[in-house]
């Protein structure tokens, strides 16, 4: 049977001992938390308690790299925030959750692989790095199916302390993402747009926040949500094709970017490349994208992957503690606009959304879309 939602995801997960998906938590935002392995180790009966964030645990000098204390001092609020958002713990912590068995239990092979219908992932466990092939045909387009399956995979990765780094791609050449599914937001109902919303929410936080380096091998076009997905990276291989297009052109379907969505882009390519892309809803191709920093590299198009992996190894050579901190302290602030702001951003979308007049320009942008072909 087609598993339809997150929630109904959830249920069926909560008996297999998955790391539980919380959609509208704090906690389930961000990365390979000691939240997010403590409940996997309860799901396999493992005796372990989540580290408490307390001041005993900023203690001894780690001996392999600068304590939290030493990149900066947080105040217990932070450090309460910090714990739930899982984003990072102080080396004490981060050295017992190393201890922590492993609730996934891998064969002795190097690679190993798993994938549901419309996700595969492919980890290579000797260089601890796993590759994400998005298919979801014909585009690529993020419906809430696909949305779910990402989001359990993921979950899945963040769940195997052996993962360090994940390269998104696509399964099609040509098409990296078609964004956001416009049928998921048209002619729906209410509670259909929360639910997605909430799937989208959820998505971006845990990439945008994920402790894991994650780099982007865009190997198509990748318009709106496509382009938000590989802004959630911590770098970006695009295959040099004048065919393919990459940008949030929102407004080109009669809708806006989320200040998410404009904050993930203003962190990347400044506030006024952002203003002009986002009010005129630019496409741009590679060498664009590469001239605004919208990208970090082009590739002839059978190199995105082969490059994406060599620029993984230079990422996974800087001590891991150090990186996360850093990716932290320079992205908190974006995630937890957000995370603040939750409900309020979904009843916006739902309102938006539901409008007549947005309805109608998404309804045209289909037909346009279709017309196009014939
Ligand atoms: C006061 C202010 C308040 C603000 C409040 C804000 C609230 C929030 C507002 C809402 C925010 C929403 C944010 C939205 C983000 C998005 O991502 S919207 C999606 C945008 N995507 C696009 O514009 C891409 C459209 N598609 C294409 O350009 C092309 O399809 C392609 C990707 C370049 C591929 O081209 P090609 O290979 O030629 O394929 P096509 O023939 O065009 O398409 C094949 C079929 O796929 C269908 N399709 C394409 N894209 C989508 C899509 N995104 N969703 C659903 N379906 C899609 C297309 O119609 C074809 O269908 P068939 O004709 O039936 O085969």
């Amino acid at each position: 049977m087609a598993l339809r939602t997150v929630s109904a995801l959830k249920r069926r997960l909560g008996g297999a001992g998955l790391g539980l998906l919380r959609s509208g938590q704090i906690s389930s935002a961000a990365g390979r938390s000691g939240a997010g392995r403590a409940r996997a180790g309860r799901g396999r009966g493992v005796a372990w308690t989540r580290p408490r964030l307390g001041e005993e645990q900023l203690g001894p000098t780690c001996p392999v790299g600068p304590t939290w204390e030493s990149v900066s001092r947080p105040s217990s609020t932070d450090r309460k925030c910090l714990g739930r958002a899982g984003n990072f713990l102080p080396c004490a912590a981060q050295h017992r959750l190393e201890k922590t068995p492993s609730y996934i239990d891998y064969p002795a092979t190097a690679r190993r692989s798993f994938s549901n219908h419309r996700v595969i992932v492919d980890m290579d466990q000797s260089l601890g790095v796993a590759t994400i092939k998005i298919k979801n045909p014909p585009v690529n387009s993020l419906s809430l199916e696909l949305l779910t399956e990402f989001l359990i995979g993921w979950e899945k990765l963040e769940n195997d302390k052996s993962c360090k780094g994940v390269i998104l791609t696509s399964n099609y050449p040509k098409i990296f993402s078609a964004g956001l599914d416009i049928l998921e937001m048209c002619g729906k109902n209410a509670a259909h747009y929360t639910e997605y919303w909430k799937a989208v929410q959820e998505l971006w936080l845990k990439l945008y926040m994920s402790n894991m380096v994650v780099i982007a091998a865009i190997n198509g076009s990748s318009p709106a949500g496509g382009c938000l997905l590989a802004l959630t990276s911590d770098y970006r291989v695009m295959a040099d094709n004048p065919k393919y297009t990459i940008g949030l052109n929102e407004t080109l379907l009669g809708i806006v970017a989320p200040f998410w969505f404009k904050d993930n882009l203003v962190n990347t390519i400044g506030n006024r490349a952002s203003e002009q892309a986002l009010q005129l809803g630019l496409l741009f191709s590679p060498a664009e994208a590469l001239k605004i920093g919208l990208v970090d590299q082009l590739v002839p198009e059978d190199k995105v992957q082969s490059t994406a992996l060599s620029v993984m190894s230079q990422w996974l050579k800087i001590p891991d503690h150090a990186r996360q901190l850093t990716k932290t302290m320079m992205r908190k602030p974006t995630a937890d606009l957000l995370l603040k702001q939750r409900e309020a951003d979904i009843d916006n979308f739902v309102r938006f959304i539901s409008r007549d007049g947005i309805q109608k320009s998404l309804h045209m942008y289909l037909k346009a879309l279709k017309e196009r072909k014939e």
